[in-house]
């Protein structure tokens, strides 16, 4: 290629104006290119503060790292701004931190906050076969069909029809643990238990089909391909979603491993239907979900609608119970937290003199104080859902003297909110029932009223959780029943980690996976034989296969 000749550049360089000239092209050059890559869905929204340091292209991605919720929490005691603008990508987000803002922001604005944003990855790969799930639904007549169903199946006046499958899958818990720890002797992981625990009451809700063995090949599958679906749903594993040009690269292996999962989710969730296909066929089907639907009982619902609806219960549940329940197991066998596990035992044999009898009819009640308060406090302390589900505006929000536009990215940050001093107090970070008990005494405890909101772990307003009801009544079964037989002690070589951050193996995740850890399972000595074979006998007709 020919240079350019050194006598012109010469006379440009002599000539001002053409110097100028070039000066201001490339300037306005310059311009264009940061206002292109600088651009948002929603413009910079006055009077609402924006975090400093953004970049080109990527906005704030890089600087919130992996752990969103931590950064934005840090982020708010920083700056000094509770609620404030960031950018993600090209997408345009409000983060909202302290507890009484996500309140008001989630209830005062109920209708306003109704809407989930679509993602690039989750929603136009991985859902393109099954629909969306409801908690990634778009809010639209079919979503609230379906958000109309699910929130039935799991309101409170339904939880009575489940007794006996919450009889069989906690007393499958204390059956199993019973045998691997070997009266004590050996340590034992809770998580894998308190998985099918999770997993097997809501494949009987929609299918009637569970699994007796902790290990089960189909088990596991599902868990697996559920576990990594939900990383592909988190804001920090998906720069994609954020940065469009990313989306083009070639061998794109997020798309790829999202087809694959795609592929192996539409497998197990064929598999299923096909039983319950079958056991119809056979007239051995249980009560369910799936079962009424394709017997087509009182339902305008369409099958994909219902396909969605056994999806959204199935990975409602199976990783957010196990990650609170676990990692309360893991509070609770501290030495400090063996003096909670001591006071809710009292508290037990004071409601249940006798424990056979308690395990046999009463359990579901949830009427010991002291355990209520155990089950509120892993609720609030682990916060598994650090950043709860992304919702979407749609209309104006009038915000403190700021309007944030109708299709604005609303972030809940329940982490921080459930660990704000301001509400909570100095010891915010602390992992203590008590603080939801009026007074403890030594003979007696009573549960604090919480009129409203204990904490943000299940949401709130629109499109707050339906299964907070089922959830906390698994986690408090699970516990009247362990806590009942055995005092739980932390193993010295595997403790748990109990920093309500650090506790996370996995901070990109959509919700928390804890660490691993063992604990060793000392008997209480209350006939832990005669009960276990009392729920072997009164379980033997239920679910089983
Ligand atoms: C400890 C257990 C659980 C936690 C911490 C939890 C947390 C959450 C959170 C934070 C949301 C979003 C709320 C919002 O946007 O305001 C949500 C939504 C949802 N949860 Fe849960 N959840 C739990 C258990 C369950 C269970 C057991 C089920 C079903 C059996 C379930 C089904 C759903 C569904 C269907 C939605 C979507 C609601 C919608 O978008 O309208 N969850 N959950």
């Amino acid at each position: 290629m020919n240079s350019i000749p050194a006598e012109w550049i010469q006379r440009v360089r002599d000539a001002p104006l053409g110097y100028a000239s070039i000066s201001l092209a490339i300037l306005v050059v310059l311009l264009v290119l940061y206002k292109l890559t600088t651009r948002t869905d929603i413009p910079y929204i006055r009077n609402l503060p924006e975090i400093p340091g953004a970049l080109p292209i990527a906005g704030h991605l890089l600087q919130l790292g992996e752990d969103h919720a931590t950064v934005c929490e840090k982020w708010w005691r920083q700056y000094g701004h509770s609620v404030f603008q960031i950018r993600l990508g090209n997408t345009r987000a409000v983060v909202v931190n302290s507890f009484d803002d996500c309140k008001k922001m989630l209830m005062s604005n109920s209708q306003a906050l109704i809407d989930r944003p679509t993602l690039y990855t989750f929603h136009g790969v991985i859902s393109s076969t099954q629909g969306f799930t409801i908690g990634s639904s778009p809010w639209d007549d079919s979503c609230r069909n379906k958000r109309k169903a699910a929130s039935t199946t799991l309101s409170k006046s339904m939880m009575k029809n489940y007794s006996e499958m919450f009889d069989l899958e906690s007393y499958c818990i204390a059956r199993d643990m019973h045998r691997d720890s070997k009266n004590g002797e050996v340590e034992v992981s809770m998580r894998p238990y308190i998985q099918r625990y999770a997993l097997n009451t809501t494949l009987t809700l929609c299918y009637g089909i569970r699994m007796d063995e902790v290990y089960d090949t189909l088990l596991r599958e599902i868990l697996h391909v559920g576990s990594a679906i939900s990383l592909l749903r988190s804001a920090s594993e998906n720069y994609q979603d954020y940065i469009p040009i990313l989306r083009y690269l070639p061998n794109n292996e997020k798309n790829a491993r999202s087809k694959e999962l795609r592929d192996r989710r539409d497998a197990y969730l064929d598999l299923l239907l096909n039983k319950v296909r079958d056991m119809i066929k056979q007239g051995t089907d249980k009560p369910c979900i799936s079962a009424a639907i394709l017997k087509d009982q009182e339902t305008r619902l369409t099958g994909v609608e219902v396909g969605s609806i056994c999806l959204s219960l199935v990975s409602g549940g199976f990783e957010t119970i196990p990650g609170t329940l676990v990692s309360c197991i893991g509070s609770l066998s501290t030495p400090k937290g063996q003096i909670f596990q001591d006071k809710a035992y009292e508290d037990i044999k004071r409601h249940y003199p006798d424990l056979k009898e308690a395990w046999a009819s009463s359990f579901e009640e949830e009427k010991v104080p002291y355990l209520n308060a155990i089950v509120k406090e892993a609720g609030r302390y682990y916060t598994v859902s650090s950043m709860s589900l992304p919702r979407k505006t749609t209309q104006d929000v009038h915000w403190k003297g700021a309007i944030i536009p109708a299709k604005t990215m609303v972030l809940i940050n329940a982490q921080a909110a459930n660990h704000d001093t301001d509400h909570f107090g100095p010891d915010a970070a602390t992992f203590n029932p008590e603080r939801w008990l009026s007074s403890p005494t030594e003979n007696s405890f009573a549960e604090k009223p919480t009129p409203g909101l204990a904490h943000h772990s299940f949401g709130a307003g629109s499109r707050s959780c339906p299964g907070s009801i089922i959830a906390s009544k698994l986690i408090y079964a699970a516990l009247f029943r362990l806590l009942s037989l055995y005092k739980i002690e932390a193993s010295e070589t595997e403790p748990p980690n109990t920093d309500y951050v650090e506790y996370n193996a996995v901070k990109t995740a959509l919700v928390a996976i804890p660490r691993d850890f063992k604990v060793k399972l000392v008997p209480r000595g209350e006939g832990e034989e005669e009960v276990l074979k009392s729920g072997e006998e009164r379980t033997k007709g239920f679910y089983r296969e």
